[in-house]
């Protein structure tokens, strides 16, 4: 265990010498902050998922997925403590241009209604991504202060010098995987966080979510090597000043190795692409009109060893043998997220729309969203 400043250090000589690394905190255990410093320039890639490391992947899912090699990284941690951070409720720095955005935007999730009313598709997600000054503030500063005001969601910090600084505060795993054992979430439908309001959800966020749910829980059923998948009862999710409908949908795997054949399954899920896949993924490409680049991607550690002591018990050996070589596999979707690059943070935000949808409504919850990381981006 390193010293948070000993760790920042570390972090800080890793962006100076341009050599990839991430860092991060998972939502259970938030105030323990790990990093994979990789000990050379050189860059590496998994396609199928079978190898060992942090993975960084792309929206477009027949894109290269970049990795950090266990085997060839410097592992670190630290205990992080928030408490000289600015907390609470703070300001938010705004873009420039945002009727012009706005209309746009508007412009289209008309587009896209009309194409459900066509039949093309049951469900699109649009997305957007709003240029703000992020000004003389350090990315591993950013980064610290993500880290005290997010403790429920994944935060990170990724550097690599073929995408650059990103980071954010995801509230959504894509798949949690141990030995043959897998979890994944249906997070759909979205409103503000009201202190002291109760929670109510209309029929469009019902449905957007029912969708989700009932995608992957068919999808996951009518896979080859998937048994036993459970879905929970839909809860509300709060994820900083946002709350989402959540189902979690637990099964078994054939063999822990095919956790590359259940991302492709999931990925792109209908939470950020839409119902039917294909032509929704085709709208996304021919309208939104910017690269969504990692954002909407999945990000987070891939086929980690598992430690297990070993105790003296000679009956148990041959279990212990095979807990000893057990994997883990937690990863996350690229949400509430932003691309620094010379001073200016590249937001990216948006949401799934139905024939139900309202295009201010919708613009509106993009500008929701992205308050995740604009309000971190004030000093
Ligand atoms: C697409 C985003 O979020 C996704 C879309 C949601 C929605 O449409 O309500 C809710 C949660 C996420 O699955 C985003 O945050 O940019």
């Amino acid at each position: 265990m390193n010293s948070q400043l000993e760790f920042f250090d570390r972090l800080q000589d890793q962006l100076d010498s341009q050599k990839p690394f991430v860092a991060y905190s998972k939502p259970e255990n938030n105030s323990r902050v790990k990093a994979f410093l990789q000990k050379e320039m050189m860059s590496y890639s998994t396609n199928d998922l079978k190898d060992s490391g942090f993975v960084f992947a792309p929206f477009q899912p027949e894109k290269p997925a970049y990795l950090i090699p266990y085997d060839h990284s410097d592992l670190i941690e630290c205990e992080f403590d928030g408490s000289n951070y600015e907390n609470g409720e703070s300001r938010s720095v705004e873009s420039a241009n945002s009727e012009t955005q706005k209309t746009s935007h508007e412009k289209l999730v008309k587009d896209a209604i009309l194409e459900i009313e066509k039949g093309s598709f049951e469900k699109v997600v649009l997305s957007r991504s709003e240029a703000v000054q992020a000004g003389a503030l350090k990315p591993l500063n950013i980064f610290q202060t993500i880290l005290s005001k997010y403790a429920t969601a994944m935060v990170y910090i990724w550097f690599h010098p073929e995408t650059g600084i990103w980071m954010g505060a995801t509230p959504e795993t894509l798949v949690e995987s141990h030995r043959t054992n897998f979890k994944t979430m249906a997070l759909a439908g979205t409103q503000l966080y009201k202190e002291g309001h109760s929670v109510n959800w209309g029929t469009k966020e019902i449905e957007e979510q029912e969708f989700v749910t009932s995608y992957i829980y068919t999808a996951l059923q009518e896979m080859d090597g998937i048994y036993q998948v459970k879905a929970s009862e839909p809860y509300t999710k709060r994820a900083g000043n946002i709350l989402h409908i959540c189902t979690d949908i637990t099964g078994k795997l054939k063999s822990a190795r095919d956790i590359g054949e259940l991302v492709k399954a999931l990925h792109p899920t209908p939470a950020v692409c839409g119902l039917p896949k294909e032509s929704a993924l085709r709208f996304i490409l021919d309208n939104e009109n910017y690269d969504r680049q990692y954002y909407s991607g999945f990000l987070g550690e891939l086929n980690i060893k598992n430690e297990v002591k070993r105790s003296g018990n000679r009956r148990n050996q041959e279990n212990q043998q095979f807990a000893a070589i057990s994997t883990k596999t937690h990863l996350f979707v690229n949400l509430r997220c932003m691309k620094i690059d010379s001073g200016i943070a590249n937001i990216f935000v948006g949401g799934g729309i139905t024939k139900d949808s309202k295009p201010e409504d919708e613009w509106q919850e993009t500008v929701n969203k992205s308050q995740t990381m604009k309000t971190v981006l004030v000093k």
